[in-house]
């Protein structure tokens, strides 16, 4: 199993290219099984989750070809099976965003169970509830979501928790649905809104993206387009952390700094010197320790919990107590364990983590559990003394290109040691 080694104490600087997001082009790739005509995405970032979902969108016959501008050209006209399997469903929890399109587009789906992850429980029972609204019949038997429908009718919904994928599976299969859709408590990240822009570019008529009241005008199809994907957060947030705990100074380019706000005043708060342009991101450290920060997650416009572990990884290295509170999944802290290993002082109680700063970190060999803790472990990684050695980086390279590339750029000793 590969695993990257980190040899610490550089300060991160330069300027990094962020790349399209994640969880922006899995419901995008999705959406476009909606459409009767090709489908063209940009900007679509070299993951192993979009390999995954380009898997499981051409097991099910639809035609993909990627081109070397970062583009994926989607014929969705050859689908001959709407089915997703369990060992592609089980490697990629986002699998489940194809069942509203499938139901509301083929009238048919059968969808593997996401089932538990490392980070908490996370059902699929607002989703379910949401298609059943709009007149699916849903059945969960065998480890399987089966689904059947004629054409969907608009309903008004109101979701029981702001879930993300949720929303954007309910908003999917009601684009094509009778008559118009209202879901109230809906989720607002900017990902459904690039979700909702995209699908309008189809044809759809989705109003009130980016508020948690979401209508729609249900059509009776959708066309062809041609769609560049939000670059990515998360992936910027990343680097920013990355710079802020080496005292470093890094512009990350390509980006958008209004889908940030919440982290970007968590950074400042740190210490951190930002600057922001229309494209691009700058943050200075200037060599400074960070100062601790208190974090509450919870559903956007506040902080996410895709940024938690990078900032419980900053916390451990800051001056003063930084209090982690973590609303969002019940289970979000195994990276804690893993800093502790470095000589980070934590403390558990619950849904919070209670970090002492302390001046230096020490390498160690560590060990990944998910996406976002197996960043917080490499960040921790470059500002611990000596080497650190990742394992089971696999999780890191289902959401960020090029990981060990991009922070070599900018200066970090990082390696990848092939498995
Ligand atoms: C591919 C993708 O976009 N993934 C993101 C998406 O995941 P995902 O969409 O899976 O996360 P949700 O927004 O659905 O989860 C939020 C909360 O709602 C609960 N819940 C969700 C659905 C449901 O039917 N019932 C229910 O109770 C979950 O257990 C969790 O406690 O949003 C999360 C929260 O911002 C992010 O961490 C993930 O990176
Ligand atoms: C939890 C995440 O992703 P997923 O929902 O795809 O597991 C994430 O991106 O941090």
């Amino acid at each position: 199993m590969a695993k990257i080694l980190i040899n610490g104490g550089e300060p991160l600087r330069g300027e990094v290219a962020i790349s399209g997001a994640k969880n922006a082009v899995l419901p995008i790739l999705a959406a476009c099984l909606l459409a009767d005509e090709p489908v063209t995405v940009g900007n679509v970032p070299h993951l192993h989750d979009v390999t995954t979902f380009i898997e499981l969108l051409g097991r099910m016959g639809v035609q993909l070809v990627l081109d070397d501008r970062m583009k994926v050209h989607v014929d969705p006209r050859p689908i001959k099976s709407y089915v997703a399997p369990y060992e592609l469903v089980r490697t990629m929890r986002a699998s489940i965003l194809v069942l509203g399109p499938l139901v509301a587009r083929f009238g048919a789906a059968e969808v593997s169970l996401p089932g538990g992850c490392a980070i908490g429980s996370r059902p699929v029972d607002q989703h379910i509830r949401g298609l059943e609204a709009l007149g699916a019949e849903v059945k969960v038997e065998n480890g399987y979501i089966r689904a059947r429908a004629g054409r969907l009718r608009g309903a008004r919904i109101a979701m029981d928790v702001v879930t993300v994928t949720g929303t954007e599976n309910v908003m999917m299969a009601a684009t094509l649905a009778q008559g118009t859709t209202v879901i109230e408590n809906a989720a607002q990240e900017p990902e459904v809104v690039d979700l909702a822009h995209c699908l309008n570019a189809m044809g759809a008529q989705i109003e009130g993206a980016g508020t948690a009241t979401l209508t729609i005008h249900g059509v009776e199809r959708l066309h062809g387009a041609s769609y560049e994907v939000l670059p990515d957060r998360i992936e910027t947030g990343t680097f920013l952390v990355g710079a802020a705990m080496t005292g470093g100074k890094v512009r990350a380019r390509g980006t958008r700094a209004d889908t940030l706000d919440a982290v970007l005043a968590k950074l400042e708060q740190a210490g951190a010197q930002i600057s922001c342009g229309p494209d691009w991101i700058e943050l200075d450290m200037a060599g400074r320790r960070p100062r601790a920060v208190n974090v509450v997650t919870a559903p956007y416009p506040a902080f996410p919990t895709d940024m938690q572990a990078q900032f419980t990884a900053l916390n451990c290295i800051a001056e003063g107590v930084g209090v982690i509170t973590e609303t969002v999944f019940e289970n979000r802290f195994m990276h804690a364990l893993e800093l502790t290993r470095l000589g980070a002082d934590i403390r558990l109680e619950g849904n919070t983590a209670i970090i002492q700063g302390v001046p230096k970190l020490s390498g160690a060999p560590i060990m990944a559990t998910d996406l976002r803790a197996s960043a917080c472990l490499v960040l921790a990684g470059l500002v611990a003394e000596g080497d650190t050695i990742v394992d089971r980086v696999y999780h890191i390279d289902r959401g960020y290109e090029n990981i060990e590339e991009k922070l070599g750029a900018l200066g970090a000793r990082i390696r990848r040691l092939a498995g």
